[in-house]
């Protein structure tokens, strides 16, 4: 990873040696990637939900759809456990607004 700052490596990641620097700079480069992936899916979530709610809306139904939420929850929860039902909470919020 490139230096963000003139700190040595070993300041910059909290490791005690050069090599565990050396790792830990190289993965958080993955981290990084990973996360900008991450955030453009969110993104491209927040997206595809608001075209579902706009068809709802303009049909006449409501912006929320609780039993699609439990499902939503469900999913996230067998995958994830306790902190996956709070992260699609976080992705509804994202997506829905607050209720
Ligand atoms: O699946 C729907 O019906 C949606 O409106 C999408 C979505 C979501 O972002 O997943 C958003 C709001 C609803 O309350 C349920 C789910």
């Amino acid at each position: 990873m490139t230096a963000i700052t003139d700190q040595p490596a070993t300041e910059q990641t909290g490791a005690r040696t050069p090599e565990a620097a050396d790792v830990i700079c190289g993965a958080r480069e993955r981290i990084d990637a990973l996360d900008d992936r991450i955030i453009g899916l969110v993104q491209e979530r927040m997206a595809v939900s608001a075209v579902i709610q706009e068809a709802r809306i303009t049909s006449g139904g409501r912006r929320v759809n609780l039993s699609r939420e439990m499902e939503i929850l469900g999913r996230y929860r067998d995958a994830l456990g306790k902190p996956g039902t709070a992260l699609a909470m976080t992705l509804l919020e994202l997506s829905r607004g607050r209720v």
